[in-house]
């Protein structure tokens, strides 16, 4: 049997498209080391029996001629039955578009919100999302510029000068600066209306790659979660293109929710669930396998330890 969130489910007939594998908590490290032998040969089996899910969902909008100009990347377009639709202006075509997805989280099915690194272009959009959907934090897990390439527009302010952004005026109400992230408050107004948006900005992860040591990962969510509640309003997490690092803190802050409550985990589930939301969320072998690393640290009592 296969038990996921309490039902239990009857072994399943190999014609039906497996979408869990859940693992017990108390079985994780022999798990772990059965997936890394070989050369993690199992990891590579279990996420390559990822590679397509989702691929089948349409994104008519993000290919709309109007829209193209608006995906940073020709590849990662948000499927149409999950896309945040900004509110039209006068019947413009596209002016509803931003790439984004609702993303999955445990608290709620619309926890979060996924989305590229503005472009210049899109910045104005950018903060239209984050005001219409009310939401309260921006998780950011790259640099503006990393290895000499435009990454992420820079859509706050440099200074504490108030800047707008469309009809949306942001002002950097305090930071602060820590190893591997900084933590910023911004004052965000639109017309005599303001409120607090905190922002979360993860300095040190390479794209295509992992943090390191993967603690300093659970350690930067750990913080994120401290600062912001299990509220009901949207958190906008993004990176470059908004699948892979993006998708990998995601799946690790599930888990840290989820083994609170349950003496299993389904990180299989959890990406599986989140790529038919959001195209090529953890993006990566490496990063799927440092989600289990980040666990199996969380697990063994070394998530504060700042070996590599
Ligand atoms: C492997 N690289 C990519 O897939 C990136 C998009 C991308 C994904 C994930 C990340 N990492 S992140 O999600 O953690 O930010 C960065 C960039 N795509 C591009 O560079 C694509 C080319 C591409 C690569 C791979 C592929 O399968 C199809 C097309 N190029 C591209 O979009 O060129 C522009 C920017 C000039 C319009």
């Amino acid at each position: 049997d296969n038990r996921r969130d309490g039902a239990t489910l009857h072994s399943l007939p190999d014609s039906i498209i497996e979408t869990s594998r859940p693992v017990q908590l108390k079985d994780f490290a022999a798990h772990y080391r059965f997936m890394s032998a070989d050369s993690e040969y199992h990891f590579s089996e279990e996420y390559e029996a990822l590679r397509h899910v989702g691929h089948d969902l349409q994104r008519t909008a993000a290919d709309l001629p109007v829209n193209r100009p608006k995906n940073r990347f020709t590849n990662i377009l948000p499927y149409d039955h999950s896309r945040v639709k900004l509110q039209p202006t006068d019947d413009e075509e596209g002016s509803d578009y931003v790439n984004a997805n609702f993303v999955s989280g445990h608290n709620s099915p619309r926890e979060f919100i996924v989305t590229q690194g503005p472009l210049p272009s899109t910045r104005d959009d950018f903060w239209r999302m984050c005001w219409e959907s009310n939401s309260r934090a921006i998780v950011m897990l790259t640099r503006c510029i990393e290895k000499g390439r435009e990454k992420c527009d820079h859509y706050w302010p440099y200074d504490m000068q108030p800047v707008y952004y469309g009809d949306i005026q942001v002002t950097i109400l305090n930071e602060s600066h820590f190893p591997d992230w900084n933590i910023s408050e911004f004052s965000v107004c639109k017309g005599d209306v303001c409120r607090v948006i905190r922002h979360f900005h993860f300095t040190t992860w390479p794209d295509f790659g992992v943090p390191e040591p993967p603690q300093t990962l659970v350690r930067f969510v750990r913080a994120f979660r401290e600062r912001v509640g299990p509220d009901q309003k949207p958190i906008v997490v993004h990176c470059s293109a908004g699948v892979g690092r993006s998708g990998t803190f995601i799946a690790l802050d599930r888990i840290l929710f989820s083994i609170q409550q349950c003496d299993y985990v389904d990180i299989f589930g959890i990406v599986y669930e989140m790529r038919r939301e959001r195209v090529w969320m953890v993006q990566t072998e490496h990063q799927y396998i440092c989600i289990h690393q980040c666990l199996m640290a969380v697990l063994e009592g070394r998530e504060n330890d700042h070996s590599p």
